[in-house]
């Protein structure tokens, strides 16, 4: 399918990992002075990763979350738990280091690079911020199309830039995150129409609805797919009309990083939407996904499932802003540094399991 000449050429350079250099790393994993396969699930993401940078010894220097905002017109459905104007104040809150965000962001080394993609209001100029908005907030979704084919493609296009220069400037690890009131509501929509769940599934209480609002928030979603009948084989459509700005940078971004041969650290729910619209777009590109952790919304088991994916921690978070997948960060780190750091049985001169205790 084609969608436009960036979106397509970026598909077209996303492929399959590196299979030989998941070898190489798997074979140097049992090199290394522990019993094979002690260090679990870091040992298998350090092989993910040889195989997602093509490198047996994938090394990981700069870090950045790429940190979206835009609102969301089904808003007016009274879905979310607080009013729209919160997007913009946590924008501010961000610019000035105060949100959740920033903190781990901050403790991971990672740099944060913060998107207009799509909030209602006009936001002042700042150094920190990047004004790519697409449109002031999307249509709300359970009337008609939350935005236009050329809208959801600019999103992606927009994103696909963001993570090409935040790699070209020397970043190997790329995290989402998310700003939007409203867009718990697009992405139940995302993940009910890419996994055929139905919206009971997959609709949480967001913010901190109550269970009267839980319960029309899944009318809210239903008619929304109802009246728009997106096509789930195709990733633009449900983007188009059941998704929000800030989901469809996400999409692009990690599109864009996949292309880069670099891997994507999903954060929450809306990440996780963002990622079934890229995963749509192109099946390969979901090799370069890490999930970071497994948000209380119930619709996020859903979509990482339909992706095969696990995430990495269960903290009880639904916060957003990336900031799962800044703690994640620092376990991707840490499978990475044990590849490449540790000394193997040779080196240390420690002596190998004995022969005869098979
Ligand atoms: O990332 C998650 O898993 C997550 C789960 C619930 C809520 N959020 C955040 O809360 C906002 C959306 O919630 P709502 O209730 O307004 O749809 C938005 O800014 C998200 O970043 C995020
Ligand atoms: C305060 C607040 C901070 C957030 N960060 C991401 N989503 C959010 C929603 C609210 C309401």
């Amino acid at each position: 399918m084609t969608i436009s000449p960036l979106v397509d050429m970026t598909v077209e350079s996303i492929s399959p990992l590196d299979e030989e250099a998941m070898a190489a790393a798997r074979a140097r994993q049992d090199t290394l002075t522990k019993p094979p396969g002690s260090l679990g699930r870091l040992e298998d993401l350090s092989i993910m990763l040889a195989g997602m940078f093509g490198d047996p010894i994938p090394r990981i220097n700069r870090k950045s979350v790429i940190l979206a905002a835009g609102d969301h017109g089904v808003v007016a459905e009274g879905v979310s738990a607080y009013p729209q104007e919160v997007t913009p104040q946590m924008v501010f809150n961000f610019l000035r280091g105060g949100a959740g965000i920033n903190v781990l962001a901050r403790q991971a080394g990672a740099e944060i690079v913060i998107l207009d993609a799509g909030v209602a209001a006009d936001l002042e100029p700042h150094p920190l911020l990047r004004s790519v908005k697409v449109a002031y907030g999307t249509a709300n979704m359970a009337v008609g199309p939350a935005m236009t084919r050329e809208q959801a493609i600019r999103c992606l296009e927009i994103g696909i830039e963001a993570a090409r220069e935040q790699i070209g400037e020397g970043a190997d690890l790329i995290a989402c995150g998310d700003m939007g009131i409203g867009n718990t509501t697009a992405s139940s929509a995302i993940t009910s129409v890419a996994t055929g769940a139905d919206p009971s599934i997959t609709t949480g209480r967001g913010t901190g609805l109550d269970d009267p609002g839980l319960a029309h928030k899944v009318e809210v979603i239903r008619r929304a797919i109802e009246v728009n009948k997106p096509d789930p084989r195709d990733g633009l459509d449900v983007l188009t009309k059941v998704g929000g700005l800030e989901i469809g940078v996400l999409a692009g971004a990690m599109l864009g990083t996949a292309a880069s041969h670099r891997p994507v650290v999903v954060d929450g729910f809306i990440s996780g939407a963002a990622a079934l619209i890229a995963w749509l777009i192109s099946p390969t590109a979901r090799d370069y996904f890490i999930a970071a952790h497994q948000s209380v919304e119930p619709g996020h088991r859903v979509g990482l499932d339909a992706m095969g994916l696990t995430p990495l921690l269960d903290m009880g978070m639904r916060l957003g802003e990336g900031t799962g997948a800044a703690l994640a960060m620092h376990l991707i780190e840490a499978a990475a540094l044990c590849l490449a750091e540790m000394a193997t049985f040779a080196e240390a001169g420690v002596s190998e399991r004995s022969e005869d205790e098979e």
